[in-house]
């Protein structure tokens, strides 16, 4: 069954620019898709535009399916509980999630009691229990510490901790790890891999960078110029890309190394 679908979503400036052109995919209960493209491709546009988070101005037509319901035709009211609650998100900077004026302890602390309406001794048992689960293993410290007191890393993982706070049914990445040097976003990658096939929650995740994408993702949707040029699986992107584009990409990625030279695998 889908967990989530695009269907023909088309985001138009103002001025009648087309930024996003009929864009399509879905993704099973569980499953995971990676969206790739480069710069100015329309993948954070997608991610806003399934958030209702669209700037002012730019209007979205077609349908986005959570669970069959299309939230394009809700209200900001309706939309806030689906934030958070059912579509999660993690985006490249934590800082600019997280409120630099609030301890990560009452951070963690807000979606829990909004979403899940818990109280105050159980607030503080699950956001241990949430850094846990992320391995901030130093909980007392991390809980009573300020965002800026916390490496990069920490922070990204406190985001990841935010994001599944509420048990959402998909988890939207946008860029989780591109602003992490190479040895945490391998460490976070792991950890968002754990996490999703643990908890089985459905996930979509965006990146320009191909290995980082096939490392968590299975299905692959590449987008250029704000429209899918192919929808494919990660192994068959890899292994016999259709699309002239796709194999640039490829060819990009093998160029810097980090993914298996054609020879070897
Ligand atoms: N606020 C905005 N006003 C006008 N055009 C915008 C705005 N935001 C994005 N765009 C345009 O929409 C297109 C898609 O942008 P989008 O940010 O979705 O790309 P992206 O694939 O996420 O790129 P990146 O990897 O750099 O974030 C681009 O042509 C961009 O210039």
């Amino acid at each position: 069954m889908t967990a989530l679908e695009v269907r023909d979503l088309t985001v138009r400036t103002s001025g009648g620019r087309t930024l996003l052109d009929a864009v399509s995919w879905e993704v099973p209960f569980g499953g995971r898709l990676g969206i790739i493209g480069e710069s100015g491709s329309g993948k954070s546009l997608t991610a806003a535009a399934i958030l209702g988070l669209l700037p002012e101005g730019m209007t979205a037509t077609g349908q986005v399916l959570l669970d069959g319901r299309d939230l394009l035709t809700l209200g900001e009211r309706a939309l806030r509980s689906v934030r958070g609650a059912q579509v999660a998100t993690v985006f490249q900077e934590p800082l600019t999630a997280l409120d630099p004026l609030m301890t990560v302890g009452r951070q963690i602390a807000g979606p829990l009691r909004l979403h899940r309406g818990a109280s105050r001794t159980k607030v503080r048992e699950l956001a241990a229990d949430l850094c846990r689960l992320v391995r901030l293993d130093d909980t007392e410290r991390i809980l009573g510490s300020y965002p800026w007191q916390l490496s990069g890393g920490q922070r990204q993982r406190v985001s990841i901790a935010m994001a599944l706070a509420c048990e959402p049914r998909v988890l939207l990445a946008d860029e989780p790890t591109t602003a992490l040097d190479v040895t945490v976003q391998a460490e976070i990658l792991d950890l968002l891999d754990e996490l999703i096939e643990r908890t089985g929650t459905t996930l979509v995740f965006v990146s320009h960078d191909l290995p980082v994408v096939a490392r968590v993702a299975r299905d692959l949707v590449v987008m250029r110029s704000g429209q899918v040029v192919e929808a494919t699986t990660v192994a068959q992107a890899l292994d016999a890309p259709a699309h002239p584009y796709t194999r640039q990409l490829l060819a990009a990625a093998r160029a810097v190394s980090r993914l298996p030279q054609e020879d070897e695998r």
